[in-house]
């Protein structure tokens, strides 16, 4: 029998509202939800009022969407019937669901379009290319990427497609990613969910309740360079598909010795239960967990957010299946990038998976008020 620890019933999840206002944005340590919308844009106007001036849009219809009102004052239907709808109606009459809009800027913003060259954060440096990864630019990259994180898909949908809506002329979609079944836990309230490979994933995550851990590894404060970016975090996303027909005629033993965690429980191999600490010199040199383990890389922490994805099938008769990975931190130069580095290196899960896509962001600190908005740090 499995032993949960208590989460509320699922109509109380629905009813979720999270707060917009704040010091930090919402869907980063929130409780991670069931489902994923996330989106990239390109910009498309030259002009850097323009810009400040979609942020601004954005940011009242994201204060309205995430307390599950319509994106408009108007919404769907309280308009001129002459005019085009200010919302698009798919979520009329659905509850809030826990939707939070976390937005990012990418290196490629900092060009001279905007005059904000001088702005961008050492941390955003662009990611190394990592052995075997094998990108693709069309799915990768992105001025201003938005994660829409709800317990419903439609939800989760209808505020990228709104926020997309308010952005013609403005901004291109530049890809668009569905995710479900979260595959990280962000607070220690909530059941440890699996991936695609069957596995806990999200065991061994920075957690909402590690305050000292979230100062030190997550936020970016005054002194780290880009004043702008205090109170803000750095997104990694990684699309990794997974050759999971490969993975399904692999022995259990060989899917646990390559994690370094046992299937049922999660345990670490030699342990018992999930949460037992891990000992690292009980598995393999090469074990997953091992190779991604703070004590390997300085103390680095990342706090995971990822989640599963099927795109259909290839037309090879396999699932077109993986991770969309999400990780946050305060500075990826010491925390994604050597992780992924050793990963990439020696990683035996290697032979199972290939990174597809890739987006680094700076989200900026939390919208303090309705005065505030979006990047108002970085126009500023
Ligand atoms: C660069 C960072 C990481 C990538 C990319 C990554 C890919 C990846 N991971 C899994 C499954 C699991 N990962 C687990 C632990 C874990 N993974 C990373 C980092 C990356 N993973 C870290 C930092 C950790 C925690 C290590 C520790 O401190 O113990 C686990 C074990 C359970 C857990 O703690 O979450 C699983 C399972 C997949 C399938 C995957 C790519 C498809
Ligand atoms: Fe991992």
């Amino acid at each position: 029998a499995r032993t949960l620890p208590a989460e509320p019933p699922a109509q109380a999840h629905v009813e979720e509202v999270f707060p917009f206002y704040g010091e930090h944005q919402a869907g980063i340590v929130t409780p991670a939800q069931d489902r994923l919308h996330f989106v990239a844009f390109d910009v498309i106007t030259t002009d850097r009022a323009e810009l400040a001036e979609l942020l601004q849009e954005w940011t009242a219809a994201a204060a309205r969407l995430t307390q599950g009102k319509e994106a408009g004052a108007f919404g769907a239907t309280g308009g001129s019937r002459e005019a085009a709808p200010d919302d698009t109606g798919e979520a009329l009459g659905l509850p809030p669901s826990g939707l939070t809009l976390t937005v990012g800027f990418g290196p490629s913003l900092f060009d001279d379009r905007f005059g904000l060259a001088a702005k961008r954060p050492a941390a955003l440096a662009d990611l190394p290319k990592f052995p075997g990864e094998t990108l693709v630019p069309e799915i990768s990259g992105g001025d201003i990427c938005v994660q829409a994180c709800a317990h419903d898909p439609q939800v989760a949908v209808h505020a990228i497609r709104n926020l997309a809506r308010i952005g013609f002329g403005r901004v291109s979609v530049r890809y668009s990613q569905l995710g479900f079944g979260r595959t990280s836990s962000t607070s220690r309230a909530q059941a440890t969910a699996r991936n695609l490979m069957g596995f806990k994933d999200g065991t061994n995550n920075l957690k909402l309740e590690d305050a000292d851990l979230l100062r030190e590894q997550l936020w970016a404060a005054p002194g780290d360079g880009a004043a702008w970016m205090a109170g803000g975090s750095y997104l990694v996303t990684r699309k990794i598909r997974m050759t999971v027909e490969t993975w399904d005629r692999t022995s259990l033993r060989e899917q646990e010795e390559i994690f370094g965690r046992d299937k049922g429980e999660g345990a670490p191999i030699g342990k018992q239960k999930e949460f037992d600490p891990v000992d690292l010199s009980a598995m393999r040199p090469d074990a997953h967990v091992r190779l991604a383990h703070p004590s390997a890389h300085g103390n680095a922490h990342l706090l995971r957010r990822g989640y599963n994805y099927v795109d259909g099938s290839d037309g090879l008769g396999r699932l077109d299946a993986g991770l969309f990975f999400i990780a946050y931190q305060r500075d990826p130069r010491t925390q994604f990038v050597p992780i992924q580095a050793s990963l990439a290196k020696s990683d035996p899960l290697n032979e199972y998976i290939r990174h597809v896509s890739s987006g680094l962001f700076a989200c900026p600190p939390g919208v303090v008020d309705a005065g505030d908005y979006w990047g108002r740090t970085l126009f500023a």
